[in-house]
């Protein structure tokens, strides 16, 4: 086991009228287990960044604080600023469910409701109280077309989401994150309980998505985090380590426990 210096950072700041997320001395707890011990990262707007790591080093728990998930978790304890818009999220006067609104989230297991494909998009709409059916339509079609999955489904809306592929399905959990209306999407690990060629299409869907919204996305995978990211963190223990430019990160990081993570070479 190489030894390495845990005290070394590079995390790039950037200038504030780019960044529409950033968090402050951010730290979580489980009991008494401390996951995330402080960490400053900065959000740019329009860009894809991925949270890298190895097992257990936090990524999941830090992703989940952006926008109160883990607020669902007993015996939780967040602290720091989550700043958004000049709005501290993590402040208890903020109405969570306008907070994830904004900053909406797919998970890692494509979980479409067991209803039908016009159904689970339109069903947080029709609960915030959109009753108008032209622009239900029109938003179930802007979504899917988003998430390029209109051409393979208008012609089967009301079909059971369930009947559709893994692959489908998650990018079905997309356009129902989108049809929101976020500005950030949280993906953990959306891509890892699908095959690669679903893998593949998913990887398109966020790229494309990058012009309308601001991404963060978990990933196992260092190539998938090469191929889609403008900006990669690597986390280790908690911490933060080093936070560039994805082509820096995957070329010539500046932390050695960088290096090797990317390389494969890590332990
Ligand atoms: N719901 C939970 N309850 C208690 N502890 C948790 C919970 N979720 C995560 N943890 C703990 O927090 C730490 C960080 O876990 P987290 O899942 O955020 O890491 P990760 O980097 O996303 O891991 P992985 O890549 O394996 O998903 C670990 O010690 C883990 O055991």
């Amino acid at each position: 086991m190489k030894t390495y210096n845990w005290d070394e950072r590079n995390i790039i700041t950037m200038d504030q009228k780019d960044v529409i997320l950033h968090t402050n001395d951010l730290h979580v707890w489980y009991g008494d287990n401390e996951a995330i011990k402080g960490v400053d990262l900065q959000f740019q707007k329009n860009k894809v960044t991925a949270l890298i790591g190895p097992s257990g080093c936090g990524k999941s728990t830090y992703l989940r604080s952006l926008n109160r998930m883990n607020d669902e978790i007993a015996n939780t304890k967040v602290t720091g600023e989550i700043m958004y818009k000049g709005v501290n999220i993590n402040s208890p006067k903020v109405d969570v469910f306008e907070a994830r609104k904004r900053i909406g989230m797919v998970f890692q297991r494509p979980n479409p409701f067991s209803k039908s494909i016009y159904e689970n998009i339109t069903f947080a709409l029709k609960r915030h109280g959109e009753k108008d059916k032209h622009k239900l339509d029109e938003i179930v079609e802007t979504s899917l077309k988003q998430a390029a999955l209109w051409d393979q489904v208008k012609d089967s809306l009301d079909k059971s989401a369930l009947a559709l592929s893994g692959g489908q399905q998650q990018r079905l959990c997309i356009a129902r994150a989108i049809a929101m209306k976020p500005e950030i999407l949280l993906l953990d690990e959306p891509a890892s309980a699908l095959d690669p060629i679903s893998t593949g299409k998913v990887e398109e869907t966020i790229i494309s998505l990058k012009d309308d919204y601001s991404i963060v996305i978990v990933t196992h995978n260092m190539q998938q985090a090469a191929r889609i990211s403008d900006y990669t963190a690597f986390f280790y223990l908690g911490h933060a380590i080093e936070y560039d430019e994805t082509s820096k990160i995957f070329t010539r990081p500046k932390i050695q426990a960088t290096e090797d993570y990317v390389s494969g070479h890590f332990g």
